[in-house]
């Protein structure tokens, strides 16, 4: 990553373009010019702040407006644990109450309670729950940034509810303390994590993917989510996010004090190197955005399709990779005639696994007749297979290559698909030949490399053993092989300009909002790209560079789109000024 070098003039220029409207308009006509750009133009494209902006370490809420809120942390239901969590200002009132002959806990540190009714004497009759282990975090480094208490109580549902019902009636004190603790109501969902937020313990990013951890059901998906939870995606994206507000104030130095004071550079050669930070800064943007693409299909599932001929063994293939019989298997040709998509775990990949009808020519084939609804499964296998990430071409070792099957492989490969090619049925076959004739023509015809081709036999081990035949079919090589191509399609994209593996990892777990929100931050540098284009090439003609200076209004535009750039990145951390911080937190806990 390059370090942000910030010169003083940009600092200072910084500093008064946050406060611009209080700049006494000096200098000549040239620079009142372009302020005056400036500021129509920041006026037109400005959103109107409807939130006051939330700074490091300042509370959304008042302490003592805060309602105290409480909930059932774990699943509901019988269990030999349940957790109750309480956060906000009254949570040591509710255990006071709850509690009422034993004092609290020291901080993280957890006591084994009886908890009885808050409005009644301890009694056993009042008795809740006969053994809780009660902890209390004080704020502020608690997970949601306020007092936290937690019962870990039996979990008997009729404890549970009890436990539930007694927390809201806690609010009163025990003993004569008159100090303010605010109301005490059930938690709306996502509301512990709003509280984090609000409270600078969590960023946006963070929540994200906690949603993520929450959600994992494959082994590729937790390890990405345990890694955005620990990430620094958020660091980052404000660290771009400083470079750019940096780079503006570059170019408002320009604008407010070119004609004013003595520079080191001239204009041009400013913005040209202001313009080289931004095309450095947009290829590592371009590669954090092909990384999320990746990350994606770690989240969503890859794709695979199942192509080709009928009776080459498709949904033989399906059941050996899925270990089940999910698809049906016939010796009559056409017998899949709709998509049927299996759901799978592979090798701690999500996988999305389509097997379709098979591909043949429409009319009459040998004594068959394809009709009308195979037509119509073989048109959408071949827009399943267009769509696909993963194509695997089943091809029967003892038959040739359909045209079919050929076309539409060739068009997934232009498309940017995946191509893997499976010879099945080689227990049909004892030419000592097979392999390389195979390898041979699917090079030459379909430019498939040797890496992405597999021998298998679909037929499994206990039935060629019952026909005294060895398994010549490779299936686990083939599986191995599959792996290997989920794992390259889901690895991290390293740039040149940046070559830390470790921090690139952590870009495939960006999520799909802070992808289309890079990209809309990539745009605009573009359109800053585009506007400085004029002194970038200057720069490369010493002569122009001297004598030619950048044109007023493209400085205007530039910086502009400096801080349109610089504001959808704050809109990736909630944090940002003009960040539309609600409506960011609407689209997050919508979750
Ligand atoms: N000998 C042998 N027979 C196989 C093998 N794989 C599949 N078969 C047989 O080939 C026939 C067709 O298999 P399927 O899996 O239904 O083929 P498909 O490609 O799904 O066929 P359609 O649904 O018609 O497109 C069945 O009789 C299978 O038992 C194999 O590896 N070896």
């Amino acid at each position: 990553m390059r370090a942000i070098v910030l010169s003083p003039r940009a600092i200072h220029a910084v500093q008064h373009s946050c406060c611009s409207a209080a700049l006494p308009y000096r200098g000549t006509h040239a620079t009142e010019t372009a302020r005056s750009h400036r500021n129509a133009f920041t006026n037109c494209t400005r959103r109107s702040l409807s939130h006051a902006p939330r700074r490091s370490g300042e509370r959304s809420h008042p302490i003592a407006v805060d309602p105290t809120i409480y909930a059932l942390s774990t699943a509901s239901g019988r269990a030999a644990i349940a957790v109750i969590r309480v956060s906000g200002p009254a949570c040591k009132r509710v255990y006071e109450r709850l509690c009422p002959s034993k004092p609290l806990p020291e901080p993280r540190s957890a006591a084994l309670r009886k908890l009885y009714a808050p409005n009644a004497p301890p009694s056993t009759s009042t008795l809740l729950d006969s053994g809780a282990l009660v902890l209390y975090f004080p704020a502020p480094h608690t997970v949601t940034g306020d007092d936290v208490l937690e019962l870990h109580v039996h979990g008997g549902p009729a404890i549970v509810r009890a436990v539930l019902a007694a927390i809201p009636q806690c609010t009163e004190p025990l003993t004569g303390a008159n100090e303010a603790v605010g109301s005490i109501r059930y938690a709306e969902p996502g509301e512990f994590t709003r509280r984090a937020f609000a409270n600078n313990r969590m960023d946006l990013p963070q929540i994200e993917s906690l949603g993520e951890t929450l959600s994992a059901t494959t082994e590729q998906q937790r390890m990405l989510s345990v890694r955005g939870t620990t990430s620094t995606l958020a660091a980052r994206y404000e660290q771009w996010r400083q470079l750019l507000l940096y780079a503006r104030g570059e170019l408002e130095a320009l604008i407010d004090f070119s004609e004013d004071q003595h520079f080191d550079e001239s204009p041009a050669m400013l913005c040209a190197s202001v313009a080289r930070q931004i095309q450095t800064l947009s290829t590592l943007m371009e590669a954090h955005v092909a990384n999320a693409v990746r990350g994606e299909l770690l989240r969503s599932g890859i794709s695979v399709a199942l192509l080709g001929a009928p009776n080459a063994g498709k949904s033989s293939l399906l059941n050996r990779i899925v270990g089940r019989e999910a698809a049906i298997v016939s010796q009559e040709a056409g017998t899949t005639r709709d998509i049927v998509e299996v759901g799978v775990d592979l090798g701690g990949w999500l996988v999305k696994i389509g097997d379709m009808a098979g591909l043949r020519k429409a009319g009459l084939v040998g004594a068959d007749v394809v009709g009308a609804v195979e037509q119509e499964g073989i048109k959408r296998a071949k827009q399943r297979a267009l769509q696909s990430d993963v194509l695997i071409v089943v091809q029967d070792a003892t038959a040739d290559v359909d045209t079919e099957v050929a076309e539409t492989t060739k068009q997934c490969v232009e498309l940017g698909v995946n191509v893997v090619v499976v010879i099945n049925k080689v227990d049909q076959s004892d030419d000592p030949r097979l392999v390389d004739g195979w390898k041979t023509r699917l090079r030459a015809s379909l430019g498939i490399p040797l890496e992405k081709m597999f021998f298998v036999s679909c037929r499994d081990a206990e039935e060629l053993a019952r026909e005294h035949s060895s398994d010549p079919g490779h299936i686990q090589v083939f599986l191995q092989g599959l792996l290997g191509t989920f794992a390259e399609m889901t690895a991290a994209l390293v740039p040149e300009a940046d070559p830390d593996p470790s921090i690139w990892q952590e870009s495939l777990g960006a999520t799909e909002r802070q992808r289309a929100l890079l990209s809309e931050c990539l745009s605009h540098l573009g359109s800053f790209l585009d506007a400085v284009q004029d002194p970038l090439q200057d720069q490369s003609n010493p002569q122009a560079r001297d004598d030619e200076e950048p044109d007023s209004t493209d400085i205007v535009v530039a910086a502009e789109s400096l801080r349109l750039a610089a504001d959808t990145l704050a809109r990736i951390t909630g944090r940002g000024e003009d960040g539309g911080v609600e409506e960011v937190l609407g689209v997050v806990f919508e979750k």
